[in-house]
């Protein structure tokens, strides 16, 4: 039970050291190396959710330049734990379905991906999935008041994928639906280790980025261009994919 605050938005000042620590951006991402780099300081704790104003400053710039972010939080955040737990007890109830049947745009991945989703608005979701929406809806907000993207609303799923299951290579927009302009993928597992696979691989031009689905890990990237794909891991997976969109102009 989730019960901290939801839409509370910290406008503390934080040093811009912090900030450019925990955001960790294309253009910084030289190496090209699988796994893990510094995505923040020893000498200062990761911030929770909701992002203090510089930490979302630091987003914000990055993703003005780049085309993906990493954000990483605090392993102790209280929502992400929170998150995490409903989605295991809500799988375990059997609440998740196949995404492949899930609303009529995912149809065409079936095959292609083998977790099982529920939207974080469906009455069977928790005070966890509610908190964590409106903190997303929020972190929505504040990015569009510094990138002016247009983001006017946010749509998000828990996904579970069993031991072995992935999802192939894709991007997040659909060619009938040019709605999703911003990916997000809040990573809800807690002490993952480094070779038990569920990779989020992005496949950059600058090289494959692999990113451990690792609670506290939040990555970002432009739903229109950046392929992406996720690998098999040895054990349960779970995460939120959300997805910031802009009013559809398709039609
Ligand atoms: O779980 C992930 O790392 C990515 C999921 C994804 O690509 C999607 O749901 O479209
Ligand atoms: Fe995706």
């Amino acid at each position: 039970m989730y019960s901290g605050p939801i839409t509370c938005w910290s406008r503390k000042p934080m040093p811009m050291a912090q900030s450019r620590a925990v955001v960790a951006g294309g253009s910084r991402m030289r190496e090209g190396s699988c796994g893990t780099w510094p995505y923040h300081s020893r000498m200062t704790p990761a911030p929770t959710f909701p992002p203090d104003a510089a930490t979302l400053d630091g987003l914000a710039a990055r993703l003005r330049d780049a085309d993906w972010a990493v954000l990483t939080l605090s392993a102790d955040d209280p929502l992400l734990r929170a998150a995490g737990a409903e989605a295991r007890e809500l799988a375990e109830a059997g609440h998740l379905r196949p995404a492949a049947t899930g609303r009529s745009d995912d149809r065409r991945f079936a095959g292609l991906r083998g977790d099982s989703t529920l939207w974080l608005d469906d009455p069977a979701c928790g005070s966890a999935a509610a908190a964590l929406l409106a903190a997303l809806d929020g972190l929505r907000g504040e990015l569009n008041r510094r990138l002016l993207l247009g983001l006017d609303s946010v749509e998000a799923h828990f996904a579970h994928y069993p031991p072995g299951a992935g999802y192939a290579r894709h991007r997040d927009r659909f060619r009938s639906d040019d709605a999703r302009v911003l990916s997000l993928v809040v990573y809800l597992n807690p002490d993952w280790p480094d070779d038990a696979g569920g990779a989020l691989r992005l496949h950059l031009t600058e090289g494959p980025l692999d990113i451990a689905p690792r609670l506290g890990t939040i990555a970002i990237f432009l739903s229109e261009s950046v392929e992406h794909e996720v690998l098999a891991a040895d054990r349960p997976r779970f995460s939120v994919a959300a997805w910031f969109r802009q009013r559809p102009r398709g039609g």
